[in-house]
């Protein structure tokens, strides 16, 4: 299948929208520069009319780009994100990265997760004081798979972990092939499955974690933690309040770059 690629001209404050913005139209990867942002989606059912309303008056230029050049661009601009000493991510043609807990390895090819992403990154940091050992967990919007083989890594029992997206389950399991994993279930979904668990990733959206939210707090346990990200910090109040509606406590906020990530508690 082929991909529409746009370059928008945007300071780095504008992109944090416009990928939010995107993301909800359907965006299925994005790179950032100090003054672009490179966004793409593909080219069967692309909303062009929604995404020229998103992005009138940006200067852009548009491309159709093939498969494989794709994958090529992702890879040659993919660098190791380390996220203190807890977790490295990279590629398998970076060198190993010393001094890690964890190391992670992703080819990430058109999903998204590398940890470049302030979301994908609090997660990973979230994670770090989350007790996974023997833990039942469900990741939902897995993209590359980095947080369900992360929760492997950290002693999960087992993870469940969904995206509506066809090719993310395809690299899901390739990445978690290449990190030796074997408790990571990936399933091409989008609904929350009628089971619980004992802690819930979402690095997804505003708009997915509100439509899910009832079926999220009944697939977690009492007492169970669920982390939020993919949400701005313009999201927050919005999303705490619907959070403390259906009985879910706020235990840590953290912030990076207008993106933020919420850890809750079931009562
Ligand atoms: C922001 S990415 C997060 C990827 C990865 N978990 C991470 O933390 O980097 C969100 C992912 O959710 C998927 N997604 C969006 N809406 C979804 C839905 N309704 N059901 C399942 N997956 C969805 C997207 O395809 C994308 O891979």
């Amino acid at each position: 299948m082929n991909h529409i690629q746009i370059s928008i001209e945007a300071s780095e404050e504008q992109q944090e929208l416009l990928i939010s913005e995107l993301s909800d139209l359907g965006a299925t990867g994005f790179e950032q520069t100090n003054t672009h942002l490179l966004v793409y989606f593909d080219e069967e059912g692309f909303p062009s009319y929604e995404v020229n309303e998103v992005l009138e008056g940006h200067n852009t230029t548009v491309q159709t780009i093939a498969q494989q050049n794709w994958n090529a661009l992702w890879e040659s601009n993919f660098q190791p994100v380390i996220v203190d000493d807890f977790c490295a991510v990279r590629a398998h043609f970076h060198e190993p990265v010393q001094g890690m807990q964890h190391e992670i390895l992703i080819t990430p090819k058109m999903s998204f997760g590398t940890g470049h992403h302030a979301t994908t990154w609090m997660m990973m940091q979230q994670m770090r004081g989350i007790d996974f050992n023997g833990k039942q967990v469900f990741d939902f919007g897995t993209g590359t798979g980095i947080l369900a083989i992360l929760a492997e890594k950290l002693g999960a029992a087992n993870i469940d972990a969904i995206d509506n997206d066809e090719w993310s389950i395809e690299n899901g399991i390739e990445n978690a092939e290449r990190n030796n994993c074997s408790r990571i279930n990936l399933y091409l979904d989008s609904s929350v499955p009628g089971k619980q668990y004992d802690i819930i990733l979402a690095n997804i959206n505003r708009n997915v974690i509100l439509m899910h939210l009832e079926h999220l707090v009944k697939a977690v346990v009492p007492q169970g933690l669920i982390l939020f990200s993919g949400l701005l910090t313009t999201d927050e109040e919005v999303i705490v309040k619907a959070c403390e509606t259906h009985g879910l406590k706020l235990i840590k906020q953290q912030s990076r770059n207008n993106w933020i990530s919420l850890l809750m508690q079931c009562a």
